[in-house]
């Protein structure tokens, strides 16, 4: 469990973890690549003899629905986890222990495989849903919720300290074996005890036992037990609890109209979204819209569209602007980068325009009537960016907060007027617990990247929020919810949360990857990866690319041996303090930094532009993730290339599950990853898309119609029809 790294913004806010940054040189092209160019279907073609393996492609991947099981394989992984090791003592790691701007691969110690606390992904899938343990039936109780939380610093005696003086090749040792570093004692006196400035230091709070939980790394929801809702505001602010205060307070974006409106250009692929098919069910389907000016949105809103450059609707926008116009709720799922932020924003507006909110900074009390949550800090913003270039030259008023700020800031930002609250789930149950803002007029909750949220085990803080006193029940509010994927279960869960006539809307290869990044999975063990890392940077030069990696410590490692290299490099991660994420976002959208090493904190839903390369150093333990990372490139019809190393020790269990994202997306299915993934066939697996996680379709069983429909020409909704609801289970 994380069980210190959630107060990182909380306890030493002055401290950095920062990345040197070096000139980039120029290097010369290498080879690259060992894919096949061998597609599912070729190979299914190839009549090789082997009736088994025949008879596990035709199951797997003809039907375009099947495969999944992936449970096995991501439970393995995560078996593997409950170790750490330590950086060395008194060396060097960036200012967490990088010594005179210098790593010294051979000094530094035993980079530690990773801990459970330390994977960002891996603590969502502590709090998440029975299969990937936690949260399982939708039990809100604070027994179930204490539990998950509590006990935390049960675990820190266990964890590791430093590997003494070993070398960096002894971390790549390893990755593979399992270590408990408790000989050195407690890593946050091993860490924190050791060198001076430059030695890596824990960032964790008070130890014994304080309960607590810090989702993804990105909201800081504190508890001492149960029943606790405090958060790092309350114990920062109130003084609550211990610490120091979070002072931080993000500047203001620019306030210019070129900057509000500043936007990149969708790619040559846009049109393509035409010929996207899309699927609806549910009840009575609105007709899509096919213009912008068929939505018969306000005159101040088409006008705010045409500055933002957009022209053309995309699918996503097509069918649920007017679902969204009509009053119904909605789960949609749409690829990534595929417009899904303004498919719920302009709907909303559209309605505040026509109901006359207005923002009043002289009211007591704000009352906002739209509620947006993301389970990110960037993702957060970004979206809150969205919302005031549409809002542009209304009366309606966006506000956003999120956690590693000073809680005071976001009151005053709140108290200034607010129409729109984006937030994060942490900062929202803080404001609404310290009764900043009344709920009572609330008529639209967002969702965004809802199945993550639900996953990481939010679903308690979205259920507290929408049971909060004054809260308009379901049938009184409209509520919404975004995603590129939706497992079952997370949709089952989710929907508690909307009217039993919500509408799915299901746009293309649901979960799919998007067809505008060029997937390519090269073998490499994790010996290997750094040297192939460095070299495929070397080949890409200066494009922006994004290396994502499994761990927060393995970001920073990775960060700082690629400026070791003289790449020049920044790092996200959910221990890094707030002002030090923006600031590396800012270094990449910018370019001072072409590269960017995140872990699953950037996976979601960040729109950066430019972004050509997305490097999986590290496979994550989803298949989920994995087409929400390469989704950071080939965004809005523009193209894109994802490298992945495969490392088969640890990523078999991706193998059926990548096989079919690749073969989807119609891309080169490298034949080696085939054999894996035949080897991993599991006898007696249907393929049925009941219990598997990846495809996501409406997984209601009595729905009552869908349509499915081209983007370019569609049809109304279909009467009820019980061959495709058979279909459909
Ligand atoms: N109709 C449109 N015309 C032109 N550009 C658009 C249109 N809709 C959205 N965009 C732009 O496309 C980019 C991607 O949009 P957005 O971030 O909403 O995608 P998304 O579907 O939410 O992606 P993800 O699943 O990764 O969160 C943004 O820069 C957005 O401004």
């Amino acid at each position: 469990m994380g069980d210190e790294d959630w107060e990182a913004e909380i306890i030493k806010p002055h401290m950095s973890s920062y990345v040197p940054v070096f000139e980039k040189d120029r290097y010369s092209s290498g080879a690259n690549g060992d894919t096949f160019n061998r597609t599912l279907t070729s190979l299914s073609e190839m009549g090789d003899g082997s009736s088994r393996r025949d008879h596990f492609m035709r199951s797997r991947f003809a039907s375009g629905r099947s495969l999944g099981n992936r449970d096995p394989g991501e439970s393995n992984k995560r078996e593997n986890t409950s170790t750490m090791g330590g950086f060395g003592v008194g060396r060097s790691f960036g200012n967490r222990g990088f010594s005179n701007n210098k790593f010294e691969e051979g000094d530094s110690s035993s980079f530690w495989r990773e801990s459970s606390n330390d994977r960002e992904d891996n603590q969502t899938r502590n709090r998440g849903f029975s299969k990937r343990g936690g949260y399982q039936d939708g039990n809100d109780s604070e027994a179930s919720w204490s539990s998950r939380r509590g006990g935390r610093g049960s675990f820190r005696g266990c964890r590791g300290g430093f590997g003494l003086g070993s070398p960096y090749s002894k971390y790549e040792q390893d990755q593979g074996t399992q270590r408990t570093g408790g000989i050195f004692g407690s890593r946050r006196s091993a860490l924190s005890g050791v060198g001076k400035g430059d030695t890596y230091q824990s960032r964790s709070g008070s130890g014994s036992g304080r309960g607590g939980y810090r989702g993804l790394n990105e909201e800081v929801i504190t508890g001492s037990g149960k029943n606790s809702w405090k958060s790092e505001a309350e114990g920062g602010e109130s003084g609550d609890t211990q610490g120091p205060k979070v002072t931080y307070i993000p500047p203001p974006p620019p306030e210019d109209e070129d900057s509000i409106f500043a936007h990149y250009q969708t790619g040559i692929n846009f049109d393509k979204y035409d010929t996207i098919l899309v699927e609806v069910s549910g009840h009575d389907v609105p007709p899509a819209v096919l213009t912008f000016e068929e939505a018969n949105l306000c005159q101040t809103l088409n006008s705010n569209i045409a500055k933002a450059g957009y022209t053309k609707l995309t699918p996503v926008q097509k069918y649920s602007i007017p679902i969204i116009l009509g009053g119904r709720d909605l789960m949609a799922c749409a690829q990534t980068g595929s417009g899904k932020t303004a498919a719920f924003l302009l709907p909303i507006l559209a309605h505040m325009m026509r109901d006359g909110v207005t923002a009043s900074r002289f009211k007591e009390l704000q009352e906002p009537e739209c509620i947006i949550v993301a389970p990110t800090r960037e993702l957060i913003s970004q979206i809150y960016l969205e919302a005031r270039k549409f809002s542009f030259g209304t009366c309606v008023r966006a506000v956003v907060i999120y956690g590693g700020t000073q809680l005071g800031h976001s009151i005053r930002q709140i108290v200034q007027g607010c129409n729109i609250l984006c937030a994060t789930p942490g900062r929202l149950m803080d404001i609404i617990g310290k009764e900043k803002i009344g709920l009572r007029q609330v008529k639209y909750i967002v969702l965004d990247e809802a199945d993550r949220m639900l996953d990481m085990g939010f679903g308690p803080e979205m259920k507290k929020l929408i049971s909060c006193p004054g809260m308009p029940s379901k049938e009184q509010r409209q509520t919404l919810m975004f995603s590129a994927t939706f497992p079952e279960e997370i949709q089952r869960l989710a929907g508690e949360f909307l009217k039993s006539n919500y509408l799915f809307v299901a746009v293309g290869q649901v979960g799919g990857a998007c067809r505008d990044v060029q997937q390519t999975i090269l073998q490499v063990g994790q010996y290997s990866k750094r040297e192939k890392l460095v070299e495929i940077l070397r080949n890409i030069g200066d494009e922006r690319t994004m290396v994502f990696v499994e761990t927060k410590k393995k970001a920073d490692f990775i960060a700082t041996f690629l400026c070791q290299e003289k790449v020049s490099t920044t790092s996200i991660h959910g221990d890094r303090e707030q002002r030090e994420r923006e600031q590396a976002l800012g270094d990449f959208r910018c370019g001072k930094c072409p590269v960017l090493v995140a872990t699953s904190v950037a996976a979601r839903g960040l729109d950066i532009e430019n972004v050509q390369h997305v490097i999986n150093f590290d496979l994550p333990s989803t298949i989920d993730e994995y087409v929400h990372r390469i989704g950071r490139t080939g965004r809005c019809g523009n193209t894109g290339k994802a490298v992945s190393f495969f490392d088969p020790e640890s990523d078999s269990h991706l193998a059926q599950l990548l096989v079919k994202v690749l073969s989807d997306a119609q891309q080169d299915v490298p034949a080696w990853l085939e054999e894996i993934a035949f080897s991993m066939y599991v006898p007696g697996f249907s393929g049925s898309t009941r219990g598997n996680m990846f495809v996501s379709v409406d997984t209601r069983k009595n729905y009552q119609g869908k349509s499915s429909l081209n983007t370019a020409g569609f049809s109304s909704s279909q009467a009820p029809n019980p061959v495709d609801d058979e279909s459909w289970d």
